[in-house]
């Protein structure tokens, strides 16, 4: 698992570890590790040409400790001092000591515009709002330029605790952060600007609260996560997902959900709708039923909404049941929020961002720009598990206290019609094998971004190839 904390979170663990180390040793050891970095980015350390953008804050002392390590194995270090008077004192010493030397922000473009790497040092978890004007100005040419930004902590202008962006930031190609990585690393848009990230070892983890503000899944942690049949399992063990989508007007989303449900562990599919013929003409396996879904049969988990059109009927009883609901597409406009409320089983919705920014009355770019306030407000109206679909997924739980999860296996390339039926259909059979549900919706994310990048394969794809590369993927994780 990947963790994210809070700059918050974050300061009262540094406090605590600083307490017992000698002064100055948690800098030493931040710089030691972004010198590392920035030589493995450099590959030859020796003549190459480096800037420093330096901020007044202990960001700043960082890239100056750090620049100083450089200079010493050979490099031309040049720091930009935004604030000469404020620079970290001792690091600036270390720095001029080493052989590096300073310049100002009017002076800045010659030494930038030739630069191997650029250090964004300017600001670190302590700023707040895009950058200032003269710090902009730098970015501007940093941008200009062809040298290797490296951002020391995060990209100077992000928002960290959120990965909002309310202003100019600055573009890094890669992020070296500190004890634990900063959710706005995570999270877009600023996620974008931090380009690959690298955390650095710095003996916070002993100090930070097990449980973090914000993770994301790895690999070994979906292994642990999927389902297995055991010798003595049978469908029902394995878990039966029923799905009420489709309409006659819309019946290929139900085979799509349908497709994404048979590929993802369940032990039977159970189709209730109007699309049935489509359904069992592609997938003869699945049990289709003429009633509604409370009296269908025995189901562990029920997917509705996904083509439902204007059809209330089939949401509102799939909600009336007591086992977990995935609830999608036109079943997120069709679904009472006092009724999702009020059930004892858990519901998970599926929103993307023009979804989620009509059942919050906002519009669609606040929520894109504003991901995790977004998903955790639907999650505490609802009171329910909320998959907030986009470039980085988000699924936030009902309860506050549970960390927000981010997908980081998404493609652009699953933004395709029908790619969405697939994930609710396999999110519903995950919930029928009995995962929880915030595991059920963050596990279903992560296969379904795999599998859109094994479709993809660098060419566009459709979302029934998505559905077909599932068991692939399936198979990669398990080994
Ligand atoms: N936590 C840890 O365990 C460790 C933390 N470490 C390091 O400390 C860093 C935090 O340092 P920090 O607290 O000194 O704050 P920092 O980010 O340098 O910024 C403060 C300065 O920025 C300025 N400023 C603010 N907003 C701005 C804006 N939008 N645009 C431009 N400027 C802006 C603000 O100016 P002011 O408002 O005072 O005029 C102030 O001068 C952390 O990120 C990590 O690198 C490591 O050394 C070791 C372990
Ligand atoms: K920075």
């Amino acid at each position: 698992m990947r963790s994210a904390h809070r700059v918050e979170t974050v300061r009262s663990a540094e406090r605590t570890l600083m307490a017992q180390l000698p002064p100055g040793a948690l800098m030493q050891r931040a710089a030691a590790g972004l010198a590392a970095a920035c030589a493995d980015a450099l590959r030859r350390v020796y003549g190459s040409r480096v800037v420093l953008l330096t901020g007044s804050g202990d960001n700043g002392g960082d890239t100056l400790y750090a620049g100083a390590r450089l200079a010493r194995r050979g490099a031309g270090v040049t720091a930009v001092l935004l604030n000469p008077d404020r620079t970290h004192p001792d690091a600036l010493k270390a720095l001029l000591r080493a052989g590096g030397t300073t310049t100002t922000p009017s002076a800045a473009a010659q030494p930038i515009a030739r630069a191997d790497l650029v250090l964004d040092g300017i600001v670190g978890i302590g700023g707040k709002g895009g950058l200032r004007p003269d710090a902009a100005h730098l970015a501007e040419l940093v941008t200009a330029s062809h040298a290797t930004v490296v951002a020391v902590d995060l990209p100077s202008g992000i928002e960290p605790d959120t990965g909002e962006i309310h202003g100019t930031a600055l573009r890094a190609d890669l992020t070296v952060t500190f004890g634990t990585h900063k959710p706005g690393l995570l999270i877009d848009p600023a996620r974008t600007y931090a380009g690959s990230v690298r955390l650095i070892d710095i003996g916070l983890a002993s100090t930070l609260p097990a449980t973090p503000d914000v993770e994301s899944l790895q690999h070994a942690d979906l292994a642990a996560l999927l389902p297995h049949p055991a010798a003595e399992s049978d469908k029902y063990r394995r878990g039966v997902v029923g799905i009420a989508a489709g309409s006659a007007r819309y019946p290929g989303a139900a085979v799509l959900a349908v497709a994404g449900a048979l590929r993802s562990g369940a032990g039977a599919v159970r189709y209730v709708g109007p699309a049935a013929d489509a359904v069992l003409a592609r997938f003869p396996e699945t049990l289709v039923s003429d009633s509604g879904p409370k009296k269908a049969g025995r189901v562990q988990a029920w997917v509705t909404g996904p083509g439902a059109g204007d059809d209330a009927a089939p949401v509102t009883e799939a909600l009336s049941t007591d086992v977990p609901v995935l609830l999608d597409a036109d079943g997120l406009r069709l679904a009472d929020v006092a009724a999702v409320r009020a059930r004892t089983a858990p519901t998970v919705m599926t929103p993307h961002a023009g979804e989620a920014a009509a059942l919050l009355g906002v519009a669609r770019e606040e929520v894109e720009s504003a991901r995790l306030t977004a998903v955790r407000e639907l999650a505490r109206r609802y009171d329910a598990t909320v998959l907030l679909k986009g470039s980085t997924t988000l699924i936030a739980g009902p309860d506050d206290a549970t960390p927000v999860r981010v997908n980081p296996t998404g493609t652009p390339w699953l933004a395709t019609a029908g790619s969405g039926d697939v994930l609710s259909g396999l999110t519903g059979s995950l919930l029928a094998a009995g995962l929880a549900p915030l595991d059920a919706a963050s596990a279903a994310a992560y296969l379904h971004g795999l599998a859109g990048r094994y479709a993809a394969n660098g060419a566009p794809t459709a979302a029934q190839d998505v559905a077909d590369a599932l068991p692939q993927v399936w198979r990669d994780i398990r080994a």
